[in-house]
């Protein structure tokens, strides 16, 4: 290879690692509570509100995990963060679920709802949450009691994971060698990368996490420059158009099936961060 082009290749990746490097930083300061505060509670989780942003995830979640052609026995959450919405369908499907996250933080938090009983134990009531989705399922709001005992009977552990890494998870995680039947991501990858091309990598390396055949759902946010990640805590984040979103995951190897978006309205911008939508995708390794 010509020596000024490899020269310039390693610049290029030396530029790369300091701004990974750089996010590891930002995320030093990430309050999981703060963030839950943010984010999960009303507007923008108002499950009264037909333009409320998180009925409007968990109705796409609902009908990916029910629409007949996702399944398996192990599904990855990539990113999980202190939330756990984003398996409340999942879990009526998988028998094997794996919460992931970058943060021993998060981890704690996610530890504290699966092992514990009852309101005292996480920063945020997840029943509003399990009601509705059973709701979505047709199932009493009253199931939620079973629904709360199906997911914390089917987490098998809680993981660090880093999807600027070739292997994000750890070696020993007990994943099946083939791969994972289902991953789920939310809000993770744009929101961890310094820029596209890192964003795109990223999806290539959790696909390596995913048997062929096996289902990627994606949600992100588009348009979005920054998110408040705590008080005073601002994260750059990576923004997105949909066509980007449409071209990384077909150039990082899937087959995108679906996608759908979520716009804004004034009600649900409330000055944590400057996302302007919400995608959805539903892709296929090949
Ligand atoms: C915006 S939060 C998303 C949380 C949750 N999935 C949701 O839907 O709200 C981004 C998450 O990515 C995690 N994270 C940060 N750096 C990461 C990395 N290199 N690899 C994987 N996750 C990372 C953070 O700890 C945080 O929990
Ligand atoms: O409205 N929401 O449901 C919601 C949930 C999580 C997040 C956002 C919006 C926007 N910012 C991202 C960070 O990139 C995190």
């Amino acid at each position: 290879m010509d020596r000024e082009v490899k020269k310039l290749k390693e610049e290029i990746e030396r530029e790369r690692e300091k701004g990974v490097a750089a996010m590891v930083a930002c995320y030093q300061g990430f309050d999981p509570a703060a963030y839950l505060q943010y984010n999960y509670m009303p507007p923008r989780a108002d499950f009264d509100r037909q333009d409320s942003i998180v009925p409007w995830k968990l109705g796409c979640l609902h009908r990916a995990f029910t629409e007949g052609d996702v399944g398996g026995e192990v599904l990855v959450d990539v990113g999980s963060g202190p939330t756990l919405y984003q398996v409340l369908s999942a879990c009526e499907v998988f028998d094997t679920v794996f919460l992931t996250d970058f943060l021993e933080v998060n981890r704690q938090e996610l530890r504290r709802w699966l092992q514990g009983e009852g309101k005292g134990y996480s920063s945020l009531d997840w029943t509003p949450y399990l009601q509705h989705v059973c709701k979505l399922e047709g199932r009493s709001p009253s199931a939620w009691t079973e629904k709360a005992a199906r997911l914390r009977s089917v987490v098998s552990d809680i993981l660090p994971i880093d999807v600027h890494l070739p292997r994000p998870l750890p070696l020993d995680s007990q994943l099946p060698t083939a791969g994972a039947d289902c991953l789920v991501s939310c809000f993770c990858l744009e929101s961890v990368s310094p820029d596209l091309a890192s964003f795109t990598r990223a999806l290539g390396h959790i696909r390596g996490l995913l048997r062929p055949g096996g289902h990627l759902l994606l949600i992100g946010a588009l348009g979005e420059s920054y998110y408040m990640g705590g008080p005073g805590v601002r994260i750059p984040v990576v923004p997105l158009d949909e066509a980007q979103v449409c071209a990384s995951v077909r150039a990082s190897g899937y087959t995108l099936v679906r996608l759908e978006v979520y716009t804004l309205p004034q009600g649900m911008k409330v000055g944590v961060d400057d996302v302007t939508g919400v995608f959805f995708v539903k892709a296929r390794k090949p």
